[in-house]
């Protein structure tokens, strides 16, 4: 049994935890204190050999600067997103507070509300530092199969980017487009995501495994989703404000895709979804783009 710190009581935060603390002794903190069983102070939490972090990837960086406390701990992080404000991977983030044998990230096709109830998932844990993704592993209750890789790029890559097409398969879902549509939208993201992937050195194991294509089926097929569900919002005409009001939650994928559009103009590239969903997120009419985007 080992001693375990989650930092974030969101969702993901919550679900990790409880999975966690079948088998371990597990602490969970927030900025906002919560009657939850094992709440401690982030004073405490910091002081534990191990932490699972997820906190949003958009929060990180400013959250770290603020409070975080390198002590030798082994971060294990849960969040899926690129920073929008400057293109950054979350292992560039965290690159100055920690050094990687200290790092692993998390990955795979994982809703909250399915692992909060032990039904099967697998996960993926990502680490240049092969022993400390084997520990982790051994962390996770029978209910989570886990796997390992050293593949962080290719990990970090598709469990952003498959938000990005989740938003996009979302107004293909709104618009009624149809099954054909979203096949071909979700095949096509899968690629795009790939090639991006590639210019940073990411492993195609990576994209065709669970943290590319398991995690793109599900997030970019079903409503539980919250990235899904801000696509349907577009395409329902609503604002970016109203659907986040009534989100109430993190959707990573709308900062990643500012940070996609702005990392696609610094180095030339081509990322076709990337780009339509950025439109429409900047208010262009889905009917227009993503109609057009299907058709020849
Ligand atoms: N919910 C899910 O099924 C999964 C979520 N994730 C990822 O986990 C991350 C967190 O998502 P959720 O927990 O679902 O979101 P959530 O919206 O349920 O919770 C976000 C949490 O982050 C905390 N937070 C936000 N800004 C903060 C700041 N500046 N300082 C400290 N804490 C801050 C909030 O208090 C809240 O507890 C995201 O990157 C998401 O993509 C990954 C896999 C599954
Ligand atoms: O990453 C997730 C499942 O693997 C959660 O996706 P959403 O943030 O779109 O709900």
């Amino acid at each position: 049994m080992s001693k375990i710190g989650v930092i974030g009581a969101g969702k993901w935060g919550s679900a990790l935890a409880f999975a966690l603390g079948q088998e371990n002794e597990v602490y969970i903190t927030s900025r906002t204190p919560r009657d939850v069983e094992n709440f401690v102070s982030l004073e405490e939490i910091l002081k534990l050999e191990y932490l699972v972090i997820a906190i949003p990837a958009q929060q990180i960086s400013s959250w770290l600067e603020d409070n975080f406390v390198f002590n030798n701990q082994k971060i294990l992080v849960a969040a899926k997103g690129i920073e929008a404000t400057t293109g950054r991977f979350l292992n560039d983030i965290y690159k100055p507070y920690v050094p990687d044998e200290n790092i692993a990230f998390l990955s795979g096709p994982s809703f909250a509300a399915e692992v909060i109830k032990s039904l099967p998932t697998a996960l993926v844990i990502n680490s240049h530092n092969e022993n400390l993704s084997a520990k982790f592993a051994t962390f996770f209750p029978p209910f989570i199969k886990t796997y390992t890789s050293t593949d962080v790029m290719g990990a970090e890559v598709a469990g952003a980017y498959k938000n990005v097409i989740a938003i996009a398969a979302g107004i293909c879902e709104g618009l009624g487009l149809g099954k054909n549509a979203a096949a071909s939208l979700i095949s096509r993201g899968l690629v795009e995501m790939q090639r991006f992937g590639y210019v940073y050195g990411a492993k195609e194991e990576s994209f065709v495994g669970l943290s590319g294509a398991g995690d793109l089926f599900l997030t970019a097929s079903s409503t539980m989703s919250r990235n899904f569900r801000v696509g349907l919002g577009i395409a329902q005409g609503k604002s970016q404000k109203e659907i986040l009001k009534e989100l109430g939650e993190v959707a990573e994928g709308i900062g990643t895709t500012y940070a996609l559009n702005k990392i696609a103009k610094n180095k030339d590239l081509y990322l076709p979804i990337a780009t339509e969903v950025y439109k429409m997120l900047e208010g262009e009419d889905p009917h227009i783009s993503l109609k057009n985007f299907l058709s020849n």
